[in-house]
């Protein structure tokens, strides 16, 4: 199924004597913004708009294949070796859906060597989501299971559809399987160590009101306007200089980065050996059986 990343670009952040723009603190000509063109291949579209957005386009529910990580990634390095690029808002391009997690078949009666790629993209995605250094803003307009929650809570604010019907967490344990040290780092930077215990034991998903109340999001409005508030947000993001907010996030992130850069390799191996085993191939396949019964 064809993933499509939609990205809009940033217009110039300020015009200067109409022919130069301030890119990432830099002056650049005016001709080189307008010959940044929309670009598209296959999976991804780029269009230049006010804001950057960039909208998960896998239907039906955005899960997170092989494809659609490896497309991310580059995407996102695209935008980030763009100077005209400061921030980046991540949605989805289907109502009440963000994102259903980790494409589910991608660990399911595979080989060893596609599981090994498949982690690596999973990890790929993170390390440059995690670390990027632009803004990035979660507009989450629908539920966000697991790696769909990952992601949002990769971002630097998030801002959810008010809809107690939207749940958002990392619900692993009840497919089974286990969330991965860093999965739990990041939620641990997000909403602290009691609540990440609780949860990540429970696999608990967090109808948005509660996601609200316990700092897994930071903003619920109605689902017209997770976008428009997503936009505001990012203007009062980008008002502070990149320097300073660039350092500040790194100081934050890096030793949670640097944890799994360190350990990259056993982790690979240690996801091929778990998702491997029969049992857990067995889980697996019950709780995508179930999914499909539940029609
Ligand atoms: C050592 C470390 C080891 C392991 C670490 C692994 C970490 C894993 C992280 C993950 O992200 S695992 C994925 C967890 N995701 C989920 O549990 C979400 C499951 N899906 C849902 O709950 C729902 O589908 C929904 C997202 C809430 C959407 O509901 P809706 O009613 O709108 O759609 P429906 O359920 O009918 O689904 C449509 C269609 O999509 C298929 N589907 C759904 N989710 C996935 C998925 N994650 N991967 C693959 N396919 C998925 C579903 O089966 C339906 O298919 P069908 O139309 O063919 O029946």
């Amino acid at each position: 199924m064809a993933a499509q990343a939609v990205l809009r670009s940033s217009a110039p952040a300020r015009l200067l004597s109409g022919s130069f723009y301030i890119r990432k603190g830099v002056l650049a000509s005016w001709q080189h913004y307008q010959s940044r063109r929309p670009f598209s291949n296959e999976k991804v579209l780029v269009e230049l708009d006010e804001s950057t957005v960039m909208k998960m386009k896998n239907p039906p529910v955005n899960s997170l294949s092989l494809d659609v990580l490896t497309e991310f990634s580059i995407s996102l390095e695209k935008l980030e070796i763009d100077r005209g690029c400061r921030g980046v808002i991540l949605t989805s391009a289907f109502p009440k859906i963000f994102s259903a997690g980790l494409d589910i078949t991608e660990m399911c009666g595979k080989s060893a060597e596609h599981y090994a790629a498949f982690w690596r993209a999973v990890q790929e995605m993170w390390l440059k989501l995690y670390g990027s250094n632009m803004v990035t803003i979660a507009a989450i307009n629908g539920s966000s299971p697991a790696g769909g929650c990952l992601m949002a809570m990769c971002c630097d604010y998030r801002i959810m559809a008010d809809n107690p019907k939207f749940a958002i967490g990392l619900n692993e344990t009840q497919l089974g399987i286990v969330a991965p040290f860093w999965f739990k780092e990041t939620m641990v930077n997000t909403v602290g160590n009691r609540v990440t215990e609780q949860s990540l034991q429970l696999g608990q998903m967090y109808p948005a009101p509660d996601a609200l109340k316990i700092g897994l999001v930071d903003k619920l409005v109605t689902e017209e306007k997770v976008q428009s508030t997503a936009v505001a947000a990012m203007s009062q993001w980008l008002a502070v200089p990149d320097h300073a907010r660039q350092i500040t996030k790194s100081i934050m992130r890096k030793p949670t980065i640097d944890n799994l850069v360190k350990h990259r390799e056993a982790d690979i191996n240690n996801f091929v050996s778990f998702i491997t085993k029969d049992s857990i191939q067995k889980s697996l396949q019950v709780y995508m059986d179930r999914l499909k019964q539940k029609k």
